[in-house]
């Protein structure tokens, strides 16, 4: 196994997660660290766990071992509920929009993750509410504008290309204010150019909105383009974690994908 090579703190520290369905281990005593400001690549073949360790981290599944610490607090012990309102947001493998709504409204859900106010307020129409809701209003509009997606704003979700789809999971993440961004397969369903312009933009995110990346990907020529770190699973084990070239020269990383030894 190769060592990484990095010096800041983590922001995510993932220790010893087990994590079963019946009797098959989908986690089997997985540990790494997510440096604060990097983007880290979590890559493995399929099955191999990717997705079950972000809805272990995003509290959708329950380990039955292990910890998950992020900014000093260890996640397993609180509600999927308080999650987002910690700075974690996430796309999905196979997006989850509303696709009724419009691309503007379905940006807006990401903002109740950074809102405090309840019914009880907006009903009083207390001053910081509409302070609030004006400064959560100014973050999708600009998400917006960030992402190109101004001609398609007032339009229904359901119909629009799958690409564009990508970044309205992306906008609404980002309103929610995220030090944590966690990128379930971005690159999916995307092109040649759509895929290196995506490079560019998560590297962009992470500048401008200040964000940590965790980012699962098959996408290998984007994944080792972007991330100081790459983590690999394969069978719910973890194989190797270390820089891109440490990595993609590691035996047992060849063996996973190739399925021959090295
Ligand atoms: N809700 C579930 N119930 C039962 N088994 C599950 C569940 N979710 C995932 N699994 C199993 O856990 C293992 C890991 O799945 P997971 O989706 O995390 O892999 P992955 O690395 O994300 O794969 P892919 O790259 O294909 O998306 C697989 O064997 C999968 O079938």
């Amino acid at each position: 196994m190769t060592s990484s090579t990095n010096g800041s703190q983590p922001l995510l520290s993932v220790r010893n997660i087990t994590l079963r369905f019946g009797g098959l281990v989908a986690l089997d005593d997985v540990s790494f660290d997510v440096p604060a400001g990097q983007i880290v690549g979590l890559i493995g073949p399929n099955g191999a766990g990717k997705t079950t360790m972000f809805n272990a981290i995003t509290r959708l599944y329950h380990p039955q071992a292990g910890e998950i610490w992020y900014g000093g607090r260890n996640l397993l012990s609180l509600a999927a509920h308080e999650v987002p309102r910690l700075g974690i947001a996430r796309t999905f493998q196979n997006l989850a929009l509303f696709a009724s709504m419009t691309v503007r409204d379905n940006i807006r859900v990401g903002t109740h993750a950074r809102t405090k106010s309840d019914v009880f307020s907006q009903a009083l129409r207390l001053p910081w509410v509409s302070r609030e809701e004006r400064e959560a209003e100014a973050a999708v509009s600009e998400a917006i504008a960030y992402l190109g997606l101004e001609r398609v704003a007032d339009h229904p979700a359901a119909g629009l290309p799958f690409g564009t789809l990508k970044r309205i999971e992306l906008a609404r993440a980002l309103v929610a204010k995220p030090k944590l961004l966690l990128l379930d397969e971005p690159a999916g369903g995307l092109n040649h150019e759509e895929v290196s312009a995506l490079g560019a933009l998560i590297k962009d995110i992470r500048e401008r909105f200040d964000v940590t990346v965790l980012l699962v990907e098959h996408h290998m020529g984007l994944v080792m383009s972007i991330s100081e770190k790459v983590v690999v699973l394969d069978f719910g084990k973890k194989i190797a974690e270390g820089t891109p070239a440490e990595v993609q020269r590691d035996p047992e990383v060849i063996r996973a994908y190739l399925g021959v030894e090295a």
